[in-house]
């Protein structure tokens, strides 16, 4: 009887989690959120630190961490499979026990940057995550594999753990398999610009700066509409960030989960909008020489963001006006009617009004966006929010360029403030981005804004250089300027500057300039 007491107190901690993890699992939730609740589960009930689960991707041939209930250190880090003790579960399809991090010559600890203390003191559980072989009934593949670090505890307790975990990784071999599509889906989308961020499943929400009253009307209209399933329209000048709370509107709905499909009606001729938003059938015009899934569908439970709506042709005015009143579509060339669940967001810097008064724009899809408008104002309506917007990209540009600068200098933010900013925070941003790379101390000075915020006197009186300083510093702009455009093409650089690309090296070399990193900048849209 004493046995049986003392089994069931062993073991009722077990049961009670496996029991909490099922009521999670049901129809009701998505996948994502169940194998969330489920690491934090383990967190919180069992002690277990940084449980995460790492998927396979078979593009790549690589395992990467996909969701945990941790901080990452290196959220890009992966592991080929062999490498390290993730790789090995998966290729061997066997648990591993680790009993101190420290003392295993295979433990590579990529991912979490665990300390030296840490890694003498922790323990390592790693499983296999298996799930059904779509090509061979009855079998089962390894897909990913799902680990956790447990404070140190005799190796018969950690072997405890280990069947625990291996019981679970058995339950959540569905939801695994969905991730793993998941994210194979998104990489898609990514990789055809239609859909933002990284495919990072838990990637976090956009990082907005509001601090002025009128952005703070904003992000509560954010909060308010987020959540429903209403059509919003985004108003204001070009760089307000309409795009980017296109995006908080969609994280904060429950198709944040779901994929944020992008379409700048802007970007393309007009007859290839219609087949770009809803597909088309093989032979429906030359060109079309197989079937093609419109954003529409790709969009399908999530959310489709239509920047410069002002822009549709009429005929594709009335197509979306369908897809979002009778939620289908037809791909072109195709009778066939298609269901999709789709949450529209629009953006424009246009008149709408106007183009309904002239008949550009259909009145009737004009009052089924205009459902909830969200006015931007631009930035020079909103002083405020300027400095603590400069902060904010000066941090962000300082890490991503590893520079040590502490703070924007006083006279460089009277500028910042006097200026009237056409281009919005788009601009202030380059604005930042450009001064970070420029300067060389541990301040962002009136000398490394653009020329265009320059006045005679605040450059004069801000720095007193010598003529054959002031001429570097010039120079050393230009050449920034130049790279920038080029993408840290050098020898491009050396062209739009009209000279040798023996200079450009050579200045470059000079002012101790990395022209890769332009590469890197120059990679993102905005
Ligand atoms: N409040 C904000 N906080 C932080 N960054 C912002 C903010 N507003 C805009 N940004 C940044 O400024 C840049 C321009 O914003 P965004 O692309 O969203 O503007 P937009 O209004 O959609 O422009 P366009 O009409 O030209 O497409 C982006 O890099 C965005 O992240």
């Amino acid at each position: 009887m004493d046995d049986v007491a003392t089994c069931a107190q062993e073991i009722g901690p077990y049961l009670h989690t496996l029991r909490k993890i099922l009521s999670v699992m049901g129809p009701q939730s998505s996948f994502q959120s169940s194998l969330k609740t489920l690491l934090k589960t383990l967190a919180e009930d069992h002690g277990m630190l940084r449980p995460h689960i790492s998927i396979f991707d078979p593009e790549t041939k690589h395992l990467k961490v996909s969701l945990t209930h941790a901080q990452m250190k290196n959220a890009q880090a992966t592991y080929e499979p062999g490498q390290g003790i993730t790789g090995q579960v998966f290729t061997t399809g066997q648990p591993v026990v680790v009993p101190v991090m420290k003392e295993h010559p295979a433990f590579l600890n990529k991912a979490f940057g665990r300390t030296e203390e840490e890694l003498g003191k922790l323990a390592f559980v790693c499983v296999p995550v298996l799930s059904p072989n779509k090509d061979s009934e009855g079998a089962q593949e390894v897909i990913g594999t799902m680990s956790v670090d447990i404070p140190r505890e005799p190796v018969d307790m950690l072997e405890a753990h280990c069947r625990f975990l291996e019981v679970v990784a058995g339950m959540i071999a569905n939801q695994a398999a969905y991730l793993q599509e998941e994210i194979a889906r998104q990489k898609h989308l990514i990789a055809q610009g239609l859909m933002a961020g990284s495919s990072d499943m838990d990637s976090e929400a956009p990082n907005i700066v509001a601090s002025s009253k009128p952005m703070r009307l904003v992000l509560n209209q954010v909060r308010q509409v987020g959540p429903s399933r209403a059509t919003v329209l985004l108003r204001g000048e070009s760089g307000t960030g309409k795009e980017l709370f296109a995006e908080a509107i969609h994280q904060a709905s429950p198709r944040a989960e779901m994929p944020l499909v992008k379409l700048n009606c802007a970007a393309l001729p007009s007859e290839l909008v219609e087949s770009e938003l809803f597909g088309h059938q093989k032979g429906a015009f030359t060109g079309a020489v197989q079937n093609k899934k419109g954003l529409f569908e790709l969009a399908h439970q999530g959310t489709l963001f239509l920047d410069e709506i002002g822009e549709l042709s009429l005929s594709a005015q009335a197509k979306v006006l369908r897809a979002i009143q009778e939620q289908e579509i037809q791909r072109l060339g195709s009778e066939q009617t298609i269901n999709v669940d789709v949450r529209v967001i629009c953006a424009t810097h246009q008149n709408l009004e106007e183009q309904v008064e002239n008949g550009q724009f259909r009145e009737d899809l004009y009052y089924r966006i205009n459902v909830f408008p969200i006015f931007i104002p631009p930035l020079r309506e909103r002083r405020e929010d300027i400095l603590p917007m400069a902060e904010h990209f000066l941090k962000v540009y300082a890490k991503e360029y590893s520079k040590d600068i502490k703070r924007v200098s006083t006279p460089a933010i009277e500028l910042l403030n006097q200026y009237d900013w056409p281009g919005n925070v788009r601009e202030l941003k380059n604005c930042l981005e450009r001064a970070v790379l420029l300067c060389d101390e541990s301040v962002i000075r009136t000398y490394h804004l653009p020329p265009t915020l320059q006045t005679a006197e605040s450059s004069a009186t801000d720095t007193n250089l010598s003529f054959c300083d002031a001429v570097a510093k010039f120079e050393q702009e230009l050449l920034v300027d130049a790279l920038k455009k080029a993408k840290g093409n050098m020898l491009q650089a050396a062209r739009d500057l009209r000279v040798s690309y023996r200079i450009v090296n050579y200045k470059v070399k000079k002012y101790g300039l990395d022209a890769k990193k332009f590469s890197s900048s120059g990679r993102s849209k905005k």
